[in-house]
């Protein structure tokens, strides 16, 4: 085994108890250090049994396991729990068991101190953004869905380990909430740097969240195994392009960021502004709405003619608020944050949550026509692949941001 491989799976396969057919038969993949691979497929084709192999919730029939050069079977419960951290719908927290007991669980089992444990929970918490102060002592079911999901995280990553298994993570939450928690999982992971497994059943999802993707078949087959870009664009066969589905090139939209594309200007007006001077701009520039902003430059919100009305003094809570992005969001972050704000532009700031600039709704179907022509080109063999989402020295690709207003 080389350095860089972290997980292996030599000719694995595993036959429940009763059953004919084996539910996994003979895969074999190598994962390397600091990658997330996706395992996707049709419901009931083998992604949990061979994900729960590595950590031995079940025993494979045959074949062989390593971690970090150790073969698993040879592992005790304690050190197959110091390795491998292990994350499944909401989280699953013990119901009646505080958060803090939740996240210091692994630690507890390890034998650390009562304030090494407590130190442990507090800087988890702070990691998955989570104000300890407010939540360590909270059960479960007083959280939001997406917050025991963070709370699982945390407890995950509590002895800090170099393997994570996630189980169809974010399966539970609604749309916004399942974008904002991958967001926030790939801002963590780039700094992290864990290995880490990922099942999941939804595409969309293994493109965004995967280095690599190991598209299964029946028995957990391996069909295609490669990066979103190659998958994408060179599904290995009919199948895999039948569950890569239409659309192939809408799909990219995950993989190209908003500052790959050309951003307009806003018409920027300060809060304090009143609202004759508002409708005396709108007139002279033609433009839409003026895009209002504080005092560090930071855009609060739209405010067209319809939105004032005659007598009106200030503009305090007028127009819609804005959907802002960051540049190294996804355009597919920026379409969603369009789509959620109901409103077609997007405000790209920075770091600081300071304007930057405008991708509106025609830049981004601008974008869209390039790369069903580049699609269409290549169809007919005459276009080079398509341009990428960068990629960290360590092949990872960049997480993407999107915050809206009210989540600062
Ligand atoms: N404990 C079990 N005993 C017998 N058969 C099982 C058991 N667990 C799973 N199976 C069978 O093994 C096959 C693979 O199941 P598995 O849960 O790994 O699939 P999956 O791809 O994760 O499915 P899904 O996407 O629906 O969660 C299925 O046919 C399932 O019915």
């Amino acid at each position: 085994m080389t350095d860089d491989v972290m997980i292996s799976l030599e000719n694995v396969s595993k036959r429940y108890r009763g059953q004919k057919a084996p539910a996994v038969e003979n895969v074999s993949m190598t994962i390397r250090r600091g990658e997330i691979v996706v395992l996707v497929g049709p419901s009931g084709c083998g992604k949990t049994t061979t994900m729960k192999m590595i950590n031995r919730l079940i025993e494979p029939s045959s074949g062989r396991i390593c971690v970090d050069g150790a073969d698993v079977t040879s592992l005790d419960g304690t050190e197959l729990r110091r390795r491998i951290g292990y994350v499944i719908q909401q989280g699953g927290l013990f119901p009646h068991m505080s958060v803090a007991t939740n996240v210091g669980m692994v630690p507890k089992m390890l034998g650390w101190s009562r304030r090494r444990i407590d130190e442990r929970v507090d800087e988890l918490l702070h990691l998955v953004g989570l104000e300890p102060g407010q939540y360590r002592n909270r059960l479960p079911r007083q959280l939001s869905g997406g917050q025991q999901q963070r709370v699982g995280v945390a407890r995950a990553l509590a002895a800090d380990p170099p393997v994570m298994l996630m189980d169809e993570p974010f399966g539970a939450t609604d749309p916004l909430t399942r974008d904002r928690l991958q967001n926030e999982f790939l801002r963590l992971q780039e700094k992290l740097q864990k290995t880490i497994v990922f099942v999941t059943h939804d595409f969309d999802e293994a493109i965004k969240m995967g280095t690599r993707i190991a598209v299964l078949g029946e028995r957990s087959r391996i069909r295609q195994f490669d990066t979103p870009e190659r998958l994408l664009a060179e599904p290995a066969d009919k199948t895999v392009g039948q569950f890569i589905g239409a659309g192939a090139a809408l799909k990219q939209l995950n993989l190209r960021r908003v500052d790959a594309v050309e951003w307009n200007e806003a018409e920027l007006m300060h809060r304090d502004e009143s609202p004759t001077a508002v409708l005396r701009r709108l007139d002279e520039s033609g433009a839409w709405a003026v895009l209002t902003v504080d005092s560090e430059r930071r855009p609060l919100r739209w405010v067209g003619p319809r939105d004032l009305e005659p007598g009106q003094t200030s503009l305090d809570g007028v127009g819609i608020p804005v959907a802002v992005v960051e540049p190294r969001a996804t355009l597919q972050d920026a379409l969603d944050a369009m789509l959620g704000a109901g409103c077609g532009a997007s405000v790209v700031v920075d770091d600081d949550g300071r304007y930057r600039g405008v991708l509106d709704i025609e830049s981004l179907m601008r974008a869209i026509r390039d790369m069903r022509e580049v699609e269409r080109d290549r169809d007919r063999g005459m276009a080079e692949a398509p341009p990428r989402l960068p990629r960290q020295s360590d092949g990872s690709r960049d997480s993407a941001s999107v915050r809206t207003l009210e989540s600062r």
